[in-house]
């Protein structure tokens, strides 16, 4: 018998190890076929990365596929748990859909060299007024390249059952182009995920894509409300889809 803590460790490991190579041999697949960094690479990424989850015994059940078909551009909002996200980002990641994420991502060797080509936007947390820019380029492209962008509104992963309080950027950026904001929640992955005490089992993941909320004629006067609407509508099915009151929700 391994200790929790090795058997942990190796788990843990072995995700890595396997984001690692599944990039390293993904990487070339993706430039031969599409020549360089693009959303059309998602497609290749996704389909590797679904695969992933057989490894690890984990399952995801979705429901609300349907409200991501949306006409043309939209800002996709979701919990962020943990570097295992990505199997469940991936899991029902539509078509033309690039994320933001944190610079320091590019620097991960051959998995930050698959982030790139995927197309991801890469911010700079520490500089606000460098992510504001660049998140406002991005509302420019977005709608004359018709992409769909994953934010994860938290800033940062949170393992906790509950959600940290949501920053502004989505929302400013879903109001400067004027399009949806579409939330997708992840039940609380604590069951069967949790490095504090060395927990990771097999487990099921449920996935609900919630009806897309409107911002046409919405000014940066209300980006606080709609941040606020969005958050409390997440919490509340996170909660649901957790099937379990949070620390959080009790002490509140
Ligand atoms: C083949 C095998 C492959 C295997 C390997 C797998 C590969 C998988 C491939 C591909 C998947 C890739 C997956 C990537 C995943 C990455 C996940 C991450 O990295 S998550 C961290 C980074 N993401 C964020 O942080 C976004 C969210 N953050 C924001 O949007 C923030 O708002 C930000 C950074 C723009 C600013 O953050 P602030 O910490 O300063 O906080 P605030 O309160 O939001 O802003 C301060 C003030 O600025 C205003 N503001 C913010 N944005 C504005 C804007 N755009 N325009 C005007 N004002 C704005 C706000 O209203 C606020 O002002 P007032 O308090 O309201 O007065
Ligand atoms: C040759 C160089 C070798 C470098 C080895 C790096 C190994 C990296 C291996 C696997 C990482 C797999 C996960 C892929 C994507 C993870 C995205 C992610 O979840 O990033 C965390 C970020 O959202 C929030 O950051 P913080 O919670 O603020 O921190």
């Amino acid at each position: 018998e391994l200790s929790p803590a090795v058997n942990f460790a190796l788990r843990i490991s072995f995700y890595c190890l396997l984001c690692v190579v599944s990039s390293a041999l993904t990487a070339p697949v993706c430039l031969l076929v599409n020549g360089g960094r693009t959303v059309k690479n998602m497609r290749i990424i996704k389909t590797v990365v679904k695969t992933f989850k057989y490894f690890f015994g984990l399952r995801f059940e979705v429901k609300g596929l349907e409200n991501f078909k949306v006409e043309g551009p939209a800002i996709i909002v979701s919990n962020h748990q943990s570097i295992l996200d990505m199997m469940g980002l991936m899991e029902v990641l539509p078509d033309d859909c690039v994320q933001v994420g944190k610079k320091e991502l590019m620097y991960t060797g051959s998995v930050g060299l698959i982030i790139y080509l995927g197309g991801v936007i890469f911010i700079n947390r520490k500089s606000t007024t460098s992510a504001k820019m660049v998140m406002a380029e991005v509302a420019k492209t977005m709608t004359t390249e018709n992409v769909k962008v994953w934010v994860y509104p938290e800033g940062t992963r949170n393992c906790t059952g509950d959600l940290l309080p949501f920053k502004k950027g989505a929302f400013h950026l879903a109001v400067q182009a004027q399009v949806p904001v579409i939330p997708v929640v992840y039940s609380s992955f604590t069951t069967f995920y949790n490095p504090k005490k060395n927990l990771f089992t097999s487990g099921k993941i449920k996935v609900e894509v919630l009806p897309p909320i409107e911002t046409k004629g919405l000014t940066s006067d209300d980006v606080s409300d709609l941040t606020d609407r969005c958050f409390r509508t997440m919490r509340e099915t996170l909660f649901r889809l957790s099937g379990h009151p949070s620390e959080a929700k009790e002490s509140s």
